[in-house]
C-alpha cells in the first residue's frame, strides 16, 4: 500500500504534558488499531529494506518491537531484542542512558550479534536520541555494523536525529513533527 504521510500523521495523537509537564507526547497507539495505517507503515519499511544487505533487525523495548517484528517476518531476517534492564535471561551487556522524560538502562544478550552483521536498528520514535545511542553502543560493542537507524517519527527539535547523523549514523524516519 502506498505511503500517505498525511494519513499516518493524522493517526498519531499528541497528548500535552504527559508523562511530565512540558512534554508533547506523540502517541502511535492508533496506528496499531488501524489496519490500513499499520499496513501503510509496514509496507513502507518493506519497500525500503527488501533489496538491501541487512542481515539482522534489532529493535528497542517496547514500542520499537511492534513494527520491527512484522518487518523481520516479512524480510525473513533474525530479530534482536534490546530490552529494558532485568528482562533478558543469561549473560547480558547493559548501557544506561537519558531520554526526553527520564533515564533508564537497556540490555542485550551476549552473542546476540557479531562482527560482520549488518544491522537495521528500529525504534518507534527519535527524540533526544539517547535511547538509540545506547542501543548502538550495545550492538557495535559486539562488533555489529549499523546500516541504518529507522523510526516512524522524528522530533527534530529535540536534536536526536541530527546528533546521530553527525556521528555518521544513517537515519531514516517516515514522518516528522517539528514546531507543532
Ligand atoms: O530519543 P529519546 O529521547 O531517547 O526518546 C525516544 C524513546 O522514548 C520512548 O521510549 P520509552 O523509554 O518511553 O519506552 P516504551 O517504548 O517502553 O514506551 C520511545 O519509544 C523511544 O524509545
Ligand atoms: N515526545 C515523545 N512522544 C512519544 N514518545 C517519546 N519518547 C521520547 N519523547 C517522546
Amino acid at each position: 500500500m502506498l505511503y500517505d504521510d498525511f494519513y499516518v500523521k493524522s493517526l498519531i495523537q499528541t497528548v500535552e504534558d504527559w508523562p511530565k509537564e512540558g512534554i508533547s507526547f506523540r502517541d502511535i497507539t492508533p496506528i496499531f488499531s488501524d489496519p490500513k495505517g499499520m499496513r501503510m507503515v509496514v509496507d513502507a519499511y518493506v519497500h525500503r529494506y527488501i533489496a538491501t544487505d541487512i542481515t539482522h533487525i534489532a529493535c528497542i523495548d517496547a514500542r520499537g518491537f511492534l513494527i520491527a517484528a512484522v518487518l523481520a517476518y516479512e524480510l525473513q531476517k533474525p530479530l534482536i531484542l534490546i530490552r529494558k534492564k532485568g528482562k533478558l535471561p543469561g549473560k547480558t551487556i547493559s548501557q544506561s542512558y537519558d531520554l526526553e522524560y527520564g533515564s533508564a538502562e537497556l540490555e542485550i544478550q551476549q552473542g546476540a550479534v557479531k562482527e560482520g552483521d549488518h544491522v537495521l536498528l528500529f525504534d518507534d520514535l527519535i527524540a533526544t536520541g539517547g535511547t538509540l545511542f545506547a542501543a548502538i553502543e550495545l550492538l557495535t560493542g559486539q562488533g555489529a555494523e549499523i546500516k541504518e537507524v529507522s523510526a516512524i517519527i522524528d522530533l527534530p527539535d529535540l536534536g536526536g536525529s541530527q546528533k546521530l547523523q553527525e556521528n555518521n549514523v544513517p537515519v531514516f524516519s517516515l514522518c516528522a513533527f517539528a514546531g507543532e
